[in-house]
């Protein structure tokens, strides 16, 4: 199998109120094609404090996709035909805490997944591969993450179960509370499920900051989920998370030791179907999500 030492390239999937970064050197928006379909938008590379970085808006520039409909599978593979090695993900989220409050921010480790009408995996048949997500984030890059976030003022909790829902409607109270008293979430969003599975099989480390917009619809003190209060505090939230990207090259840095975890050797015995077994046609468009092990 191939090192997976080399140069670190940051991808910054932006969620709801971040459309683009500040900063770049070399800024450019690309456009990168897939064999998975169009990713949401053109992807946005540059160098910061000497690394490489790409970002992509979520829901493309405008917000034209639904959490349903963003193509998630175009997305990760484009980021690693760019060569990210590790993502970092912006979303805005509900809360099930009274202490994670809005404009907090929350790096997530683990995750519920209720979504339920997405394409969840790039094998299938004539390539089938398994990978562990029992840990799903990267500890490496989300303790880079928390310490930027931390180093700016900005009230961040370390942990977090984040339950992803299918959307675009936001919960009933009886889920709500299923969710916050049965389950033990700690945050809601729409979006982050399958994105971390894929970026996981397509080894690439990935971090999950949840930035805080509302107490979801169990609170009796703030009632159900209020659009408008939610668009306030990510219009402030937005600006502290290009403070927080802007401080990811500088914790990282651009040389790149393994990730210690094994995110970026996730597939090594997770192909499962014989070579001679295989689907051309379908071993191709893994050439770079699965390259390294299938033509390594
Ligand atoms: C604007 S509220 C609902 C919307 O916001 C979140 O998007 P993202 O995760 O991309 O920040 C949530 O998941 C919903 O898609
Ligand atoms: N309460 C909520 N539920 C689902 N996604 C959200 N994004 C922001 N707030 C949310």
């Amino acid at each position: 199998m191939s090192d997976t030492a080399g140069e670190t390239v940051i991808g910054v999937i932006g969620g709801s109120g971040l459309y683009d970064i500040d900063g770049l050197e070399n800024a450019q928006w690309r456009q990168v094609e897939s064999p998975w379909g169009a990713p949401s938008d053109a992807i946005l590379t540059g160098v910061l404090d000497g690394v490489k970085m790409a970002f992509l808006p979520r829901h493309g520039r405008g917000h034209v996709h639904a959490p349903s409909t963003v193509p998630y599978r175009a997305n990760i593979d484009a980021l690693k035909r760019l060569g990210v090695t590790d993502i970092l993900s912006v979303s805005a989220c509900g809360s099930f805490r009274e202490d994670m409050a809005p404009g907090d921010f929350v790096v997530v480790d683990q995750f519920i997944d209720r979504t339920f009408a997405r394409d969840k995996s790039f094998f299938g048949t004539g390539c089938v591969g398994h990978v562990s997500l029992a840990h799903p984030t990267c500890p490496r890059l989300s303790d880079a993450a928390y310490e930027a976030a931390k180093s700016l003022g900005i009230t961040v909790h370390m942990g977090g179960t984040y339950l992803a829902m299918e959307g675009p409607q936001f919960s009933t109270l009886a889920e709500s509370k299923m969710y916050r008293e049965v389950w033990g979430a700690d945050v809601i969003g729409m979006t982050n499920m399958p994105e971390a599975k894929l970026a996981r099989e397509a080894e690439i480390c990935y971090a999950s900051i949840a930035m805080i917009t509302d107490y979801d619809s169990w609170h009796p003190d703030h009632g159900a989920v209020d659009i408008a209060q939610i668009i306030a505090t990510l219009t402030g939230n937005a600006a502290k998370a290009r403070d927080l990207v802007a401080r990811m090259p500088a914790r990282l840095g651009a040389a790149r030791a393994p990730c210690p975890h094994g995110c970026d050797r996730a597939l090594e015995y997770g192909i499962m179907t014989a070579p001679e077994a295989r689907d051309p046609a379908l071993v191709a468009k893994l050439d770079a999500v699965a390259g390294r092990i299938l033509n390594g």
